[in-house]
């Protein structure tokens, strides 16, 4: 893991292929999850660079597909909700991975029990997992992962996932790296290079997989990283991605 990074290179949207995690990329944190805004003009340059790019642009990530539609609204992009259990592919077909609605009964039983006794913590209940927050309650938070680790115990088909003030309860068999390398098979994404951006720990394997498939990994905000390159906010992002879109941007024969 390293501190800094050099600067961006050049990176043409004829080449690349866009993949933009949403809490703390596209969007800054904030207490709540339904705190949270991808600011209009970030939106509509989202929407210039996925037409600039072929349609090779998606979204990866933690949350649900209808929460990140409702986020980027009206752009429905390609998209991996809850960290690839939901995809929606370049031609709007939706997949999902299914886990079994007795199994999901019992769980959010047994979280809904279990936070009881710690008060601030807050449990989201996505389509196929569960997300435990401790943002306003970070003294619990070895209690929410005790709580997390024995439930998973019961149900091998999920594990434990910690990210930023949250431990989430998810099917085992789907992560981003998954959903990026599955986008990458087939068109428009196939043949480009992999451009990832996320800010979490759990974005780590994802940069290290960005890293073997050559392409450019870039961690927003500070820490150890894998990835290659750096930005150091929500506000640079929203300026690269501005850049990427001004006239002759990443080709230096312009
Ligand atoms: O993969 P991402 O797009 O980064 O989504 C990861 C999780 O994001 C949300 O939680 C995080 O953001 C909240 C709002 O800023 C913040 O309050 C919370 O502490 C963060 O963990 C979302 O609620 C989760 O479902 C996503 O998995």
């Amino acid at each position: 893991m390293q501190e800094s990074q050099q600067a961006l290179p050049e990176i043409s949207s004829e080449h690349a292929a866009f993949f933009f995690d949403l809490d703390g990329t596209l969007a800054s944190l904030q207490p709540e999850p339904d705190l949270v805004s991808v600011p209009g003009h970030v939106r509509d340059d989202l929407c210039l660079l996925h037409r600039n790019t072929s349609g090779a642009l998606a979204i990866i990530s933690g949350r649900p597909l209808a929460q990140i539609d409702a986020l980027l609204a009206p752009l429905r992009l390609p998209a991996a909700g809850i960290h690839g259990a939901e995809r929606r592919e370049t031609d709007g077909r939706l997949t999902g991975t299914p886990v079994g609605s007795s199994i999901l009964a019992a769980i959010e039983h047994s979280l809904t029990e279990g936070i009881i006794p710690l008060p601030g913590v807050v449990l989201e209940k996505k389509r196929v997992a569960f997300a435990l927050h401790y943002r306003q309650a970070p003294r619990h938070r070895d209690a929410v992962r005790a709580l997390a680790t024995q439930v998973a115990a019961h149900f091998p088909a999920l594990e434990v996932q910690q990210g930023k003030c949250v431990i989430e309860l998810k099917p085992e068999s789907v992560n981003k790296g998954v959903a990026i390398k599955k986008f990458m098979e087939s068109p428009p994404f196939a043949g480009r290079v992999p451009v990832f951006l996320g800010d979490d720990l759990t974005d780590e394997q994802r940069f290290i997989l960005v890293n073997q498939l050559k392409g450019i990994s870039v961690k927003i905000g500070e820490g150890p990283t894998h990835a290659h390159y750096r930005l150091q906010n929500n506000d640079a992002v929203y300026t690269w991605i501005k850049q990427l879109l001004s006239p002759g941007a990443g080709n230096p024969h312009s």
